[in-house]
C-alpha cells in the first residue's frame, strides 16, 4: 500500500516526508522535485517569508544510484529561516525571555481551535504545524507520485480560474495549450486579460491592507479507465481526490467535473454522451463529467476544481481576544501573503497526483517497476479489446 507521513514545524529546522509503497527500479530524480518545490513558491501575491526561502529537496533513503529500492524513501527540506527562530523554537530547554508566549489567537487560523484541544499557553504551539509551510512537503511527495505516474502517459497540471472576484473567461483553445499559458504567468492563469486584472486585483487588496482567496482547476491527462471503484465509498475516486484537496490549508471548497453548475443544469446538458470509433474505442464528445462516472475514472481526462479562502493574516487586522487576559484586541502582523491561489493551484496538483498513484498502485500492485509495468500494459490490452 502506498503511504506517506510529513512532519516538521514551518520554523523548525527542516520539514520531512516518506513515502512507502513505492515499486523498487522506479528512477526518482530530485531535480524534478526541485522544479515542483520552485514553481510552488512563485506567483504574485507571496510575502516576505519566500524571499527567504529556497526549498531543495534532500533524499536520504530509498534511492540507489537514481532507481528506489522498495524501501521507504526519505526526504528532507530544510527551513533557512530557522536561523533566526534557533533560540525561540529550540527543541530542548527552558524557554528563554526573547521566546515570549503568542497570546493572541488569529481569526481563521487554528490557533483558538488548536489551543483549546491541546491545551497550550502558548499559540506558537499550534501554528508552527498548523501553517501551510507543510505544504513544500506535500509538493514533494506528489512530485514523486508524478515520477511513478509519468511512465505510463499521465501528466498533471493546474491552471488558476479564479482571484478575488475576477474570472477567467478566454481559456485556450485545447486542455494540452493550458499548462504553457499558466506556466507563464504570474499568477498562473491561462487567460492573459483576466490575468492582468487578477494582477492588479492582488496589489489593490495588498494596498488595503486586504487579502483575496480564489479558484484553482487540477487537470490529469492519460489517465487510464479503472482508477478508484464504486465497490466500495472510501475507494471513490472522486471521494478521495475531494478529501485529498480539502486537506490543503485554506481549501474550503471541491468540485469535479461541472460540479456545483451539474446541480443547476438538466440531465440532458449534462450527461456525456457515449460512442464508438473503430480505431479509438469509445469516445465522448463532452467531459462534463470531469472524467470520473461512479467514482471510476472513465478514460477521460480528470478535471477537479477547489476554492481557496482569502488569506487570515490582514494588515488590517481583525478583532480576536487575548487567550490569557481575555481583553479585546486588533491583531498585529510582521509579514504574511496576500494572495497564495497560484501556489496552492501547485500543490493542488501535487494532491491530484498522490491520490492518482494512490489508485494506480491499487491496481497495478507489482513489487517492482518492471512488473507494474507489465500488469498495466496486460490491462490495457485487455480494455482495448473490450
Ligand atoms: C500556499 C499557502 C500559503 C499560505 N500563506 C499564508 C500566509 O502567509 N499567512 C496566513 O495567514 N495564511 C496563509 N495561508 C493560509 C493558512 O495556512 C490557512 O488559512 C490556515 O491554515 C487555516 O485554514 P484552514 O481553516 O483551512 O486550515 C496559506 C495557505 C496556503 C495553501
Ligand atoms: C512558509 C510558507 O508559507 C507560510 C504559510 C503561512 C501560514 O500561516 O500558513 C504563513 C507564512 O509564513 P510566516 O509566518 O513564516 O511568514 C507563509 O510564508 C511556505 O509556503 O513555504
Amino acid at each position: 500500500m502506498l503511504r506517506f507521513l510529513t512532519a516538521g514545524e514551518s520554523h523548525g529546522p527542516e520539514l520531512t516526508a516518506i513515502v512507502e509503497g513505492l515499486p523498487s527500479r522506479l528512477p526518482i530524480r530530485s531535480a524534478l522535485i526541485d522544479e515542483q518545490l520552485r514553481r510552488r513558491q512563485q506567483g504574485h501575491g507571496r510575502g516576505g517569508r519566500m524571499r527567504i526561502e529556497s526549498d531543495r529537496v534532500e533524499i536520504t533513503s530509498g534511492l540507489r544510484f537514481g532507481l528506489t529500492l522498495g524501501t521507504p524513501l526519505t526526504m528532507r527540506i530544510r527551513n533557512r529561516d530557522w536561523e533566526n527562530w534557533k533560540t525561540k523554537m529550540a527543541v530542548e530547554g527552558d524557554p528563554p525571555p526573547e521566546a515570549k508566549p503568542v497570546t493572541k489567537p488569529r481569526p481563521g487560523h487554528a490557533d483558538l481551535a488548536g489551543v483549546l484541544k491541546y491545551n497550550h499557553d502558548d499559540v506558537r504551539n499550534v501554528l508552527e504545524r498548523s501553517s501551510a509551510r507543510n505544504t513544500a512537503t506535500l509538493v514533494a511527495v506528489g512530485s514523486v507520485a508524478r515520477q511513478l505516474l509519468a511512465p505510463f502517459g499521465i501528466r498533471i497540471f493546474s491552471h488558476v480560474v479564479e482571484i478575488g472576484g475576477v474570472e477567467a473567461k478566454k481559456f485556450p483553445k485545447t486542455l494540452e495549450q493550458i499548462p504553457d499559458a499558466a506556466e507563464s504567468s504570474t499568477v498562473r492563469c491561462a487567460d492573459s486579460e483576466a490575468a492582468e486584472k487578477m494582477v492588479e486585483a492582488i496589489d489593490q487588496a495588498r494596498r488595503e491592507g486586504n487579502t483575496l482567496g480564489g479558484v484553482f482547476e487540477v487537470v490529469a491527462l492519460g489517465v487510464p479507465p479503472g482508477l478508484g471503484s464504486y465497490a466500495h465509498p472510501d475507494r471513490r475516486l472522486d471521494g478521495r481526490l475531494a478529501g485529498a484537496l480539502m486537506s490543503i490549508q485554506a481549501i474550503k471548497g471541491v468540485e469535479v467535473g461541472l460540479g456545483f453548475t451539474a446541480a443547476r443544469l438538466p440531465g440532458s446538458e449534462v450527461h456525456d454522451e457515449i460512442g464508438y470509433d473503430p480505431e479509438k474505442g469509445y469516445t465522448r464528445d463532452t467531459n462534463h463529467a470531469g472524467g470520473i462516472e461512479g467514482g471510476v475514472s472513465n478514460g477521460q481526462p480528470v478535471v477537479v476544481r477547489a476554492a481557496m479562502k482569502p488569506i487570515p493574516t490582514l494588515y488590517k487586522p481583525l478583532r480576536s481576544v487575548d487567550i490569557h487576559s481575555k481583553e479585546s484586541f486588533q491583531a498585529s502582523v510582521e509579514r504574511s501573503d496576500t494572495c497564495a491561489v497560484p501556489a496552492a493551484a501547485v500543490v493542488g496538483e501535487a494532491m491530484v497526483a498522490w491520490v492518482l498513484a494512490l489508485c494506480f498502485r491499487e491496481k497495478f500492485s507489482g513489487d517492482s517497476f518492471e512488473e507494474v509495468e507489465a500488469q498495466y500494459r496486460a490491462y490495457m490490452e485487455m480494455v482495448s479489446r473490450r
